[in-house]
């Protein structure tokens, strides 16, 4: 399901997030079948999801029906399955666009010695990025610094906001390769791989606890979305990961859990199916 401009604008530019943590050791036990049961060093956090459930309002169906699941700090999830069975509701829903009807979406930490520090908190919707599917048809501004400043406080009480995400900008950009592209360049000028990084570019800037990508080598041709797989192979070092795709192939080496949604919105987890 594609967004309307209206829903996406301020939310590209809204969604913000503000700290970090120290990873530390736990025990991960990866359903899919390219992994061993293992032990690896992840996550001093996850993102919990517990007993989701969202019917529109006015309706009588449910589109998502109690759904849960875990992703841990640093890592990738990729959920796929049939056209119109929730997933790009589910986004909406863990990006704070919608409401669940019931549920909740939570974030768990935990201490050095690996046990809850304290009772899971709400994942504040200011604290996950999403890039939506053909995110470079929402773009708005004439360069790709209007861009990437677009929805940036401008009252003089933003001052301090405006500061640390200035000192974040340099580093967005690196991230994604878009350093040596002049400020002054158009975005729609810019290739179709790099659209999609300047997308991201903006959701890096606030750092984002989660990071949601909806669908993100769609309509790119084979090169970009190489580039693209790549670079998120190298933002999961870095950042929680969750996507939905149809391209599972191209993804399948980046992923560390997987979920099928299935009919009437419920979320299975289940290795990649080749
Ligand atoms: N506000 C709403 N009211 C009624 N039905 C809705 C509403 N929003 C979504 N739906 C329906 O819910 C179902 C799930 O839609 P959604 O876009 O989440 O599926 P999807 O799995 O992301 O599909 P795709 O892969 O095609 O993007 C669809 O049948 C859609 O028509």
């Amino acid at each position: 399901m594609e967004v309307s401009m209206a829903a996406y604008s301020p939310l590209i530019h809204t969604n913000f997030m503000c700290f970090r943590v120290n990873p530390v050791s736990v025990d991960f036990k990866p359903k899919s079948r390219n992994l061993k049961r293992l032990r690896i060093f992840c996550h001093s956090s996850c993102l919990e999801v517990r007993d989701l459930c969202y019917r529109p309002p006015g309706t009588q169906l449910n589109i998502l029906s109690n759904i849960s699941f875990c992703l841990p700090q640093k890592s990738f999830g990729l959920i796929f399955g049939r056209s119109g069975s929730g997933k790009t509701t589910l986004l909406q829903l863990l990006a704070g666009l919608s409401k669940p009807t019931s549920g909740s979406i939570l974030l768990q930490r935990y201490g050095e010695d690996r046990f809850p520090t304290e009772p899971p908190e709400l994942l504040a919707p200011q604290r996950v990025g999403i890039v939506f599917q053909f995110p470079e048809r929402y773009f708005l501004a004439d360069t790709l610094l209007e861009e990437v400043t677009f929805a940036w406080p401008k009252q003089k009480g933003g001052l301090q906001m405006r500061e640390n995400l200035a000192s974040n900008l340099a580093r967005a950009l690196n991230w994604v390769g878009l350093n040596g592209v002049p400020f002054d360049k158009d975005p729609q000028s810019l290739s179709g791989g790099y659209k999609r990084r300047l997308a991201l570019a903006i959701q890096l800037i606030q750092v984002p606890e989660l990071l949601i990508l909806d669908e993100p080598l769609a309509g790119l041709d084979w090169k970009a979305r190489a580039d693209v797989a790549k670079l998120l192979k190298s933002l999961k070092k870095e950042l929680t990961l969750l996507v939905v795709s149809h391209d599972l192939k191209e993804l399948a080496p980046l992923v560390d859990r997987s979920w099928r949604m299935e009919g009437g919105g419920v979320l299975k987890e289940e290795p990649l199916p080749f």
